[in-house]
Order: structure tokens, then C-alpha cells, then sequence
């Protein structure tokens, strides 16, 4: 293996830096060339490519988002542009790939493997949408942002008695809702997995404020609805004030949590081993504190498992 090439496609998320530093500096340690593709599979239809050196890496694996840039390319699924990737790959001399992005990015990385480009998928999404694996980077640093917008919309929810829908990222999957729910202390969260009941939720509002609670939180994933429309609904069904706020895209930057530094590194260094020792169609991820790899085919058919017991817990300790 000479050449390796590492992109990053799809949303960004917090820690792609810290495992695009990973494959450059563990790549240059094992003699391995790194080249860097810009803006995801656009980079490769483009050629579109940056020698990594070891200082190309320095002092990025405290910063969000990815010096690399990232991009949602059409032409990537067409198969003229599939076939400009193919030939620019084979022109630079890429001997094998790593590719860092979500469940798009890995179809991607799949038509790749079976193009005979031996290919290594990294998780990167805030949504934590990829039931393979049980977090993918970014998701803990989206979490902590939220948390940090919750506590300081809960001061003012508080101090003027209201109610505060706060609407979070996720379109499929309701992660970044249920479990910020959980350590916000929501008092519920609407999440696309499981159907709502506004009924449900305006009495726990209301049995809340019977016992002189000031403040309601719901969090509310943006596949599951749309927070004007929910914050009016329950002002005029419970009589309370209810505002709205959508936290947008503030949660898929920031520097990196801790935990997304780590196994960005982790997996960063895992993917160029893998390579190294001719093993292709791998997805990366963790489970506990270990970090695995899985055949690409086998991850992609892992059918999503609800976390119907953080959801419950949720409920329970918001009584
Ligand atoms: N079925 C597919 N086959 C080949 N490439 C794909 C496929 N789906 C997505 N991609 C490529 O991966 C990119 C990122 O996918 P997308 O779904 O936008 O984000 P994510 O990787 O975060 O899920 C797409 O813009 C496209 O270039
Ligand atoms: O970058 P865009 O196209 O505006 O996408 C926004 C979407 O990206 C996400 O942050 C994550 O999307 P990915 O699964 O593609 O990484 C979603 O939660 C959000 O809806």
C-alpha cells in the first residue's frame, strides 16, 4: 500500500479532523503517502486532491468541521461521474481509501469496494443515524451543545413561567432528542420513532405547573415535526406561554468533545492498519470502548433497535 486517499462526505461532524490527522500521521509513520480529496466524492469526480504532510495536520484536532470539506455530490451516483471518480483514482495512484461520512458516504464506499478499491468506512454524523455501530463522531459533541442551549433556555422558560420547544437535529433518528432529553431533563421528547400525543403531553405540562414547576422542556427531533407548528398547538391547548427555538446548525460545529477526538483517532489509525494488511469493505465503529470492524454489507443490513429504555427513563424521571 503507497497511496492512500481520505475524504470526508455528507453533513460534517466534530472529530472528522481529529481522524483525518489519524490516517495522515499514523499513514506517514507506516511510510505510507496520504493524499487528501476535497469535498468528498466532488473531490474525486474534480481530482480535487491535497498532498497531506504532517504538518498539513497540525494543530486541527481541537477544531470542528473538516479541512478537507465536505459535499453532497449527485454525480457521484451517476455513473459517468462514478466512472471520472474511478479513472482519477486510478490516475493519482490511490492504492486504497478511507472515507468518513454517513450511511450515503458508505453506499458510496461500497460501490467503491466493489469496484475493486479497497475501501475503509469511519462514522461521522451528528444524527448517530447508523444502528451498526453504537456512536458515531460527532454525536457527543452535538449532545453538549444542545445541553448547553437547553440549560440557557430553561433560565428563561423558568423565569417567565413558559413553555419551551426546542427543535434539534435528526431527520430518521431521534438520538440527539432522546438522549439530551434524558440528561436535560426534558419533560418530554418527540422523536420520529414514536408516534406523539400532544394530549399526553400537554397534561404533564400541566401536572408540572400543578406542583409549582415554572419551566417545561420538550425537545423535539426535526423528522418527527415542526416546532411553530407544536409550541402553538400546546399554548392553546394548556393556556401556557410557549415559545419555540431551532437550534439548526450551531449543533454540527464546535470543538470537538473529548470522546470524538478519541475515536477519531482511534478509528483514523485503525482504518490505515486495515488497509495495510489488504483488508477492504470494512466499516469502523464502537461499541463500550472498543473500537471494530464490520464488512460494509453486513453493517448497511443492521436494522435499527429503538432505545425504548432511554425513552421510558426519560418519561419516568420527568414525572
Ligand atoms: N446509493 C449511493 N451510491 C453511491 N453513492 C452514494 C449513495 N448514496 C449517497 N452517496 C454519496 O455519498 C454522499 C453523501 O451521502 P449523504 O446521504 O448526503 O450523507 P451521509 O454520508 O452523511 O449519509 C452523496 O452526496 C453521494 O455522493
Ligand atoms: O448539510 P445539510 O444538507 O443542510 O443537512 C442537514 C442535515 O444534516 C444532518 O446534520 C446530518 O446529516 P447526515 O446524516 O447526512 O450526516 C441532519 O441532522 C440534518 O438534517
Amino acid at each position: 500500500m503507497k497511496n492512500i486517499g481520505v475524504l470526508t462526505s455528507g453533513g460534517d461532524a466534530p472529530g472528522m479532523n481529529a481522524a483525518i490527522r489519524a490516517v495522515v500521521r499514523y499513514g506517514i509513520y507506516n511510510s505510507i503517502n496520504i493524499i487528501g480529496i476535497k469535498n468528498g466524492y466532488k473531490g474525486l469526480i474534480e481530482s480535487d486532491t491535497i498532498d497531506m504532510s504532517l504538518s498539513s495536520v497540525a494543530d486541527i484536532i481541537h477544531r470542528g468541521g473538516t479541512i478537507l470539506g465536505s459535499a453532497r455530490s449527485k454525480e457521484f451516483q451517476e455513473s459517468d461521474g462514478f466512472k471520472k471518480a474511478l479513472q482519477n483514482i486510478k490516475y493519482l495512484g490511490i492504492d486504497g481509501m478511507v472515507v468518513i461520512g454517513g450511511d450515503g458516504t458508505f453506499r458510496g464506499a461500497q460501490q467503491l469496494c466493489n469496484a475493486g478499491i479497497p475501501t475503509i468506512g469511519i462514522p461521522g454524523t451528528i444524527d448517530n443515524d447508523l444502528p451498526y455501530t453504537q456512536y458515531t463522531l460527532g454525536f457527543f459533541t452535538a449532545l453538549t451543545t444542545v445541553l448547553e442551549s437547553v440549560e440557557k433556555i430553561r433560565d428563561t422558560s423558568s423565569s417567565h413561567g413558559r413553555t419551551n420547544v426546542i427543535q434539534v437535529m435528526g431527520r430518521n433518528c431521534g438520538d440527539i432528542a432522546l438522549y439530551a432529553g434524558l440528561a436535560g431533563g426534558a419533560e418530554m421528547v418527540i422523536i420520529p420513532e414514536v408516534e406523539h400525543n400532544i394530549e399526553e403531553i400537554c397534561d404533564k405540562i400541566m401536572q408540572g405547573r400543578a406542583r409549582g414547576k415554572r419551566h417545561s422542556i420538550i425537545i423535539l427531533a426535526e423528522g418527527a415535526g415542526d416546532a411553530k407548528e407544536i409550541s402553538e398547538i400546546i399554548q392553546e391547548k394548556t393556556g401556557v406561554g410557549t415559545r419555540y427555538s431551532v437550534l439548526g446548525y450551531t449543533q454540527r460545529g464546535g470543538t470537538p468533545s473529548a470522546f470524538d477526538r478519541l475515536i477519531g483517532s482511534q478509528m483514523g489509525a485503525k482504518a490505515v492498519e486495515l488497509l495495510k494488511e489488504s483488508k477492504s469493505n470494512r466499516l469502523l465503529g464502537v461499541k463500550g470502548n472498543q473500537i471494530f470492524d464490520m464488512d460494509i454489507e453486513k453493517a448497511l443490513e443492521v436494522e435499527k433497535k429503538f432505545d425504548q429504555t432511554t425513552y421510558d427513563l426519560t418519561k419516568i424521571l420527568s414525572i
